[in-house]
């Protein structure tokens, strides 16, 4: 049987192009090789080599050429020095430390000493890519291949016999790059690293947050529109995610999302887009429940806060009242001696807008941002859509470098190249530079909000980095798990955390209070309880998101997490504890710290209700006509009856029916009736959670 040049040099161990030489040397036919090595042509290599099979059947080698050892030797010094390279990266990285865009240390074509091409080619290639590679037109090649009786397109796959018959024509040899197989934490990062005199300040970007109403979006628009320069009225309207404006000849960028859930989502995928958090309070209405929540998020960040008192120009406005409140939330103004910056506004009257964008400026020159502008651009997706006419489009931040059309990009699980760009003007541009946002065409698939975006120098790098980030992502839901009450004290010892974050939320203000000062008191010497939000309503995902990035775990006194909290938090390993009675409460917390916690009983969660019409029986008392919104419920199931996320009552069911008949069991998406044993105020709207509990056996250890 025939092998092919490549296996044979291979085997050998020595490059094509001296093997070839070799061949040649030996006057074996000058076009057998094209098609294959015969077996008598591979024999008389051999002798020449003085190579003779041993007993394993490995060939040795006696004699090699001298050019192609000292090759060999230099390569692996490469690689050698990008290993060393590689770990010390490994060590500074962060979420996707695992990949090395190795690109750059790979020519694809080498000039060697006698004027021979090298054409490395890790797998198969188009009849197009090979033409480029060679440096002729594709039309050329096209017809080359058309007189030699082979009718390919510029689409089509180049065999390789052909390929390499072609290489020869034009005084090139192709080299078979066997694909390096990407191990964790080994061989691929994408960070790269910054030298200190390449970093140069660059502009901040602010997320706006703070309560429903408040004037997020208000003070996002007036501060636009008061800072769009002569001639760009037209392409103001962009929205694409953030924008920029120019204050005193410096920017300023600005999140286009406001609020504290999109700021802690991305902070869940590993993104952090934000420096400085305005928190927008409105001075008639003062601190109310999701400004508290706002302020947790954006402490958990670490990111300076400047409040923003909104609405003065409201009669009832009360600014002082404002301050009051939140010093009691530990935000102290910086008049009062504290340090938090402190600016009234009026959003609709455009009163003080300055005065918010200059104490921004302020903000960020302590803050000493900086980045290199030099570099290959970085950047986060904080949009994306797929557009039916141009396909997916990224809106994207760029954090490092500066990034190009025709870039090579990668983010998250999709890749491309990047076909065009536009700025939040609307124009399109050749590219954008550091803390600029940008609309991007180009990928392949959608990238999700928060995925990184990367530009690497060499598709097929690209396309396996993405693989790689997929196998990534794929274990990594597999293996998520935050910190629970029972794997406490373990969890505590191993990663030597000295305090135990809690997400509080209870029925009312006054039971908020009361656990809070519970639960303070069980701090040990070892391990502190840090309770990081405490706010009354039921539990809803952005507490799960703010657990999830500050690995807490989240208390709820007679209240119940939504139906996508509890989704949310199955998902992301977080647990939720709930309970009616605080000394459960502070019990567990208090035997999880020293290691006591043993579990009794598991709760298993069934379903959910939403009761739809309310009935009154003579004789039988309430009966609800319900819609199982998911999950089901059993007749002998336990249940409690949720009002907006507070538990009302909790006990068994009195009847559950499906039409007039008995049911054992109703499903998701199916109607009933039920009844509530020893319980009439039922009311539309309410929801009845149905869950099983199950005893745990202790063992003897
Ligand atoms: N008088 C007065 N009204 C304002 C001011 N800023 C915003 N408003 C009004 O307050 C209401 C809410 O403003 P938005 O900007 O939509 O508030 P938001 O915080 O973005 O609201 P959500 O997106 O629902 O969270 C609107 O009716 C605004 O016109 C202000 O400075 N003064």
């Amino acid at each position: 049987m025939k092998k092919r040049v490549h296996e044979v040099a291979k085997e050998y161990n020595m490059s094509n192009k001296d093997f070839l030489d070799l061949v040649h040397e030996l006057g074996i036919d000058a076009n057998s090789h094209l098609c294959g090595l015969e077996d008598s042509d591979i024999e008389r290599i051999a002798k020449h080599l003085g190579t003779e099979e041993d007993s394993s059947g490995d060939k040795k080698k006696k004699k090699k050429k001298k050019r192609s050892k000292g090759a060999k030797e230099s390569k692996k010094e490469t690689s050698k020095e990008t290993k060393e390279k590689t770990s010390h990266k490994k060590k500074k990285g962060r979420r996707s430390d695992f990949i090395v865009n190795k690109a750059e240390e790979v020519e694809e074509v080498v000039i060697e000493e006698d004027g021979l091409k090298v054409i490395k080619l890790a797998g198969e290639i188009t009849l197009g890519d090979f033409a480029t590679k060679l440096k002729i037109s594709s039309t050329e090649l096209i017809k080359k291949l058309f007189l030699k009786g082979q009718m390919l397109t510029i689409n089509s796959t180049l065999p390789m016999e052909i390929a390499e018959e072609i290489a020869e024509e034009y005084d090139a040899i192709i080299e078979i790059e066997e694909p390096e197989e990407l191990e964790f934490g080994e061989k691929f990062a994408l960070e790269i690293e910054d030298k200190e005199e390449e970093l140069q300040e660059r502009p901040p970007v602010i997320t706006i947050m703070g309560h429903v109403d408040h004037g997020k979006t208000s003070l996002l628009d007036a501060i636009r529109a008061a800072n769009v320069a002569d001639g760009e009225a037209g392409g103001i309207t962009q929205k694409i995610g953030a924008y920029q404006i120019t204050k005193n000849g410096q920017k300023i960028t600005f999140v286009d999302t406001p609020g504290h859930e999109a700021f802690t989502d991305m902070r869940a995928r590993g993104a952090q887009v934000t420096d400085i958090a305005i928190l927008v309070v409105a001075a008639d209405d003062g601190v109310m429940p999701q400004t508290v929540e706002a302020l947790a998020h954006a402490k958990s960040a670490n990111v300076p806060i400047i409040i923003a008192v909104n609405k003065i120009d409201k009669p009832e406005a009360d600014p002082s009242r404002v301050k009051n409140e939140l010093m009691e939330h530990g935000i102290v103004p910086v008049e009062w001696g504290g340090d938090v910056e402190f600016v009234e506004v009026s959003a609709k009257q455009r009163i003080n807008l300055d005065g918010l964008l200059e104490t921004i400026l302020l903000t960020s020159e302590i803050l000493e941002l900086r980045a290199n502008p030099k570099k290959r651009a970085k950047g986060i997706v904080l949009e994306s859509r797929l557009d039916p006419k141009v396909g997916p489009i990224a809106d994207v931040l760029i954090q490092e470098g500066e990034l190009k059309v025709g870039d090579i990009i990668v983010a998250g699980e999709a890749n491309g190249r990047v076909r065009a760009l536009i700025n939040d003007k609307g124009d399109r541009v050749d590219n954008i530079g550091l803390s600029q946002p940008t609309e991007i065409i180009g990928f392949n698939a959608v990238p999700g909000a928060g995925d990184v975006v990367y530009v690497i120098q060499n598709e097929q790098h690209a396309k396996r980095i993405v693989e790689e980030m997929a196998r990534e992502r794929k274990m990594a839901t597999t293996a998520k798990k935050s910190i629970t009450l029972e794997s406490l004290s373990q969890t505590l010892e191993e990663a030597a955390i000295k305090e135990l974050n809690i997400i509080l939320r209870a029925d009312s203000k006054g039971s908020v209070e009361a656990l809070k000062d519970s639960l303070n008191k069980i701090s040990t010497d070892e391990v502190a309880v840090n309770i990081i939000q405490a706010a009354s309503g039921a539990i809803t995902e952005s507490d799960v998101r703010l657990a999830e990035v500050s690995n807490a775990i989240i208390i709820g006194f007679h209240v119940r997490p939504t139906t996508k909290a509890l989704k949310d938090a199955e998902a992301a390993g977080v647990e939720i504890r709930t309970s009616s009675i605080i000394y459960h409460i502070t019990e567990d917390i208090e035997k999880a710290l020293t290691g006591m916690l043993e579990p009794e009983f598991k709760e298993i969660y069934l379903g959910r209700i939403e009761i739809k019409k309310v009935f009154n029986i003579t004789g039988f008392g309430k009966v609800a006509g319900c819609f199982v919104v998911d999950g089901k419920v059993k007749n002998d199931s336990n249940i409690r009856l949720l009002r907006n996320g507070v538990v009302v009552y909790e006990g068994a069911l009195s009847t559950l029916k499906r039409y007039k008949d008995d049911a054992k069991e109703v499903v998701a998406g199916q109607e009933c009736g039920l009844g509530i044993k020893n319980f009439n105020d039922i009311k539309e709207g309410d929801i009845v959670e149905a869950f099983d509990v199950q005893e745990i056996k202790r063992t003897l250890r």
